[in-house]
């Protein structure tokens, strides 16, 4: 489906990155890998085995220094020729350490974007998806800053929505619920018990269920300045906002 596609993945060594970036290489695409943790290079080796080693390119990198990151996607582009799909995932969550936050998950999503927007072909139907989160919807008290920048990614990608398109790009971004990761497991101990329980009633998703919602919103090329939501009671579901309705009118 993604045959001869390149994607660039920000925090593709674990989580929902690791997720979509097994499900772009089982699609057919190559794809450069980003993240700054040491696991990566043998998350990249094991893939490689996988899927073969000229699909992947291992790219060590923190997403929150600038330069760093142009260089990842210039490298991603060189190597395999173009640019066509960005996953700007990579995130953290920890209020202690909130004005990294806000590099980590704002800045660096801004950043990509606009670096995607400078490699990406006008005639090659690029696709950029941010990763929100629940949180970018509905504001979490024991998450503000973190709930700030989730709703940066939110109304970034939806303002963006002409400006990439005039260069023939889209960008849709995904919002989940607690998903079983690393940060999942991590957020879901830091919540008072009765917040906890009340997650654990409503279920935890897989990283491979989120995955799937990023692929729907780079293979549907209906979507632009798309908001994909996703909770295990209701599954994908896309929001809704007023200029959508005035349109289907
Ligand atoms: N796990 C969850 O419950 C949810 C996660 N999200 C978002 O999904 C995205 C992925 O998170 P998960 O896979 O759950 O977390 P994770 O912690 O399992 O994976 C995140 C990956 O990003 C990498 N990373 C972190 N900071 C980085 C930096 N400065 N430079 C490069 N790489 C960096 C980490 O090394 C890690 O491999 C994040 O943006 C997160 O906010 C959104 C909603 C729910
Ligand atoms: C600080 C680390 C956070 C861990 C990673 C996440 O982002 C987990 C998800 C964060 C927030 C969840 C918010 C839940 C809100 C509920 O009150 C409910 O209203 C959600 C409604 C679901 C929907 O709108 O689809």
């Amino acid at each position: 489906m993604l045959s001869g596609r390149v994607a660039l993945v920000t925090g593709a060594a674990g989580g929902i990155g690791l997720a979509t970036s097994r499900l772009l290489l089982q699609s057919g695409a190559m794809v450069g890998a980003v993240d700054k943790s040491s696991s990566l290079k043998s998350t990249c080796d094991a893939l490689g085995e996988e899927f073969g080693t000229s699909n992947i390119a291992c790219l060590p990198c923190d997403v929150s220094d600038d330069d760093a990151l142009k260089n990842v996607f210039k490298e991603t582009s060189r190597q395999f020729g173009s640019l066509d799909i960005v996953i700007n995932n990579a995130g953290i969550g920890d209020e202690r350490y909130w004005k990294k936050q806000i590099k980590v998950n704002l800045q660096s999503v801004i950043n990509g974007t606009y670096y995607a927007m400078e490699l990406m072909s006008p005639d090659k139907g690029g696709v950029i998806v941010n990763v929100s989160s629940m949180a970018g919807l509905h504001p979490v008290s024991t998450g503000p800053v973190y709930s700030a920048v989730k709703h940066g990614v939110v109304a970034f990608t939806r303002a963006m929505k002409e400006n990439v398109a005039e260069k023939g790009i889209r960008i849709n971004c995904i919002c989940p619920y607690f998903v079983d990761t690393t940060m999942g497991r991590a957020g879901l101990k830091a919540l008072p018990e009765a917040e906890a329980n009340e997650v654990l009633k409503n279920g935890i998703l897989k990283p491979e269920f989120i995955a799937k919602g990023i692929m729907d919103l780079i293979t549907d090329t209906s979507r632009n300045g798309a908001i994909l939501r996703a909770n295990p009671w209701q599954g994908l579901m896309y929001q809704r906002y007023k200029e959508d309705m005035k349109s289907k009118l």
